[in-house]
């Protein structure tokens, strides 16, 4: 897809789809605190008190740590890559992170095998951004067309 031919909706669409589910996870994580806060007797500014109250404000931050980063490699896997595969990679990681907060919620180790689960996710987007991305510059600056040899390669292009 060229950004030069105008971008169309259904192009990003489960992108956005994908953004939209992630922003109410972040919000849903954000009342969990509030809740623990409650709950604990922690008032703000106050970030510590019970373990049990403290997993929770941590699986909270630890979540919106890497949101950011999460997507920005969403929406650039899904621009220069593949949408439909940047799609399944960015709701795997949310469902991972949910595993996560509750996890964490429940105990320091819970939180560990959701946390490997969602990284591998994560640096799969990241892979997908660079290579989309390099794809990209080298078609437009050096003319070279990396991205149809490497479908081409995968079986998934006829030679042209
Ligand atoms: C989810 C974010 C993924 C990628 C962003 C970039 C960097 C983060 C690294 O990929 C993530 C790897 C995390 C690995 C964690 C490993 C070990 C933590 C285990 C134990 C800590 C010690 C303890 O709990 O006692
Ligand atoms: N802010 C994180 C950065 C590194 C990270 O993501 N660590 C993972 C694996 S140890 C984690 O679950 N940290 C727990 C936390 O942030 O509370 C930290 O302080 O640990």
């Amino acid at each position: 897809m060229s950004l030069s031919t105008g971008m169309m909706l259904d192009q990003v669409v489960l992108l956005a789809a994908v953004t939209v589910l992630g922003m109410m996870e972040q919000a849903y994580f954000s009342l969990k605190v509030i809740y623990a806060r409650r709950k604990y007797s922690v008032s703000p500014p106050a970030t510590t008190g019970p373990p049990e109250f403290e997993r929770v404000f941590r699986a909270q931050a630890n979540c919106s740590e890497y949101f950011p980063i999460f997507i920005f490699s969403l929406w650039l896997a899904g621009v220069f890559f593949s949408q439909a595969l940047a799609a399944v990679f960015g709701v795997l990681y949310l469902y991972g992170r949910y595993l996560y907060f509750h996890g964490y919620a429940e105990s320091a180790q819970g939180r560990l095998e959701p946390l490997y689960f969602s990284a591998k996710m994560q640096w799969a987007l990241i892979a997908q951004s660079g290579l989309g991305v390099v794809c990209s510059l080298t078609h437009t600056y050096l003319g070279l067309d990396l991205m149809h040899s490497f479908t081409h390669l995968l079986g998934l292009t006829e030679h042209t």
